[in-house]
């Protein structure tokens, strides 16, 4: 069932000094990613979502916003039993990636299960140079990495200085998993490599979050394919240069 993802290569280009970038994420018939006033939904059901769980395991690092932490509380890590590691991916243990944050004002919880002490890997909380530096030394304390990158005039990091940046810290695949704002911007952004796109056979309505607010910059798509799991559908594709 996972046979596409195993032929997957998730490695920079060789003249590139940035990670191979991975947007996926999880959506419903009508384009929703969680539900009124961003509820977390589980659309993915247990095929896709260790399909989820198999990407992780085959990038160096996650990232999402920090919506996405003050909404859900995510741990980022891989679960995957011992029969699934050993079938689905060629590591012998499992490997989880380094969570990244995306966190212009420093808004991360200090409760955050990323920073529990149970957390395999510390989050790295990028933030712009407008902060709380008290904030930033607490965070520090525990256990946090906290990077100052340059935010453009919407206050949201700069794409291309944050990819550099990882890649200087040996970050060679980065998975991008959300939220809305977050998906909005590396779609429109031109360094998405590949897109791996969950629908679910349900509808959220009208007041769900929507994955993407305006199509505006939004790539063409090539090398389409559509893989069958369980009862959801896998969208594979490359973004077009
Ligand atoms: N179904 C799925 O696969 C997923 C669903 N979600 C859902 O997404 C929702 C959260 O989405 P959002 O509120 O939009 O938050 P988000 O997680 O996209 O974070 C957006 C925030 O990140 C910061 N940021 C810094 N640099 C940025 C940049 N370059 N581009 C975009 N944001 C940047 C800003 O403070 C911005 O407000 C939650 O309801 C969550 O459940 C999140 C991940 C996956
Ligand atoms: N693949 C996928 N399917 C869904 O239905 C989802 N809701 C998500 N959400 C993402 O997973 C994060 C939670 O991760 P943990 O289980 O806590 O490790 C959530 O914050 C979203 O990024 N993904």
């Amino acid at each position: 069932m996972y046979s596409f993802l195993s032929h997957m290569a998730f490695a920079p280009a060789p003249d590139a000094a940035q990670p191979h970038v991975t947007l996926t994420f999880a959506q419903s018939l009508d384009g929703k990613i969680a539900g009124k006033h961003g509820q977390q939904l589980i659309l993915s059901g247990p095929q896709s979502m260790k399909a989820t769980h198999i990407l992780r395991s085959r990038h160096d690092a996650i990232l999402v916003g920090i919506g996405t932490v003050l909404n859900d509380d995510p741990r980022l890590t891989v679960r995957l039993s011992p029969e699934d590691l050993v079938a689905e991916t060629t590591a012998s243990a499992l490997q989880h990636p380094q969570p990244v944050i995306l966190d212009t004002a420093l808004r991360f919880p200090r409760t955050a299960k990323l920073l529990l002490p149970t957390a395999p890997k510390k989050p790295w909380i990028v933030t712009g140079p407008i902060h709380n530096k008290d904030k930033r030394l607490e965070l520090e304390a525990l256990g946090a990495r906290v990077f100052v990158l340059e935010v453009d005039a919407q206050g949201r990091v700069t794409l291309p200085e944050l990819l550099s940046t990882l890649y200087q810290q040996s970050i060679q695949s980065l998975m991008v998993e959300g939220g809305a704002g977050v998906i909005s911007s590396f779609l429109k952004s031109g360094l998405v490599q590949s897109f791996l796109l969950t629908i679910a056979p349900v509808y959220v309505g009208e007041h769900g979050v929507s994955a993407v607010q305006d199509a505006e910059g939004a790539p063409v798509f090539r090398d389409i394919s559509y893989h069958s799991l369980g009862q959801d559908v896998m969208m594979v594709a490359k973004p077009a240069s």
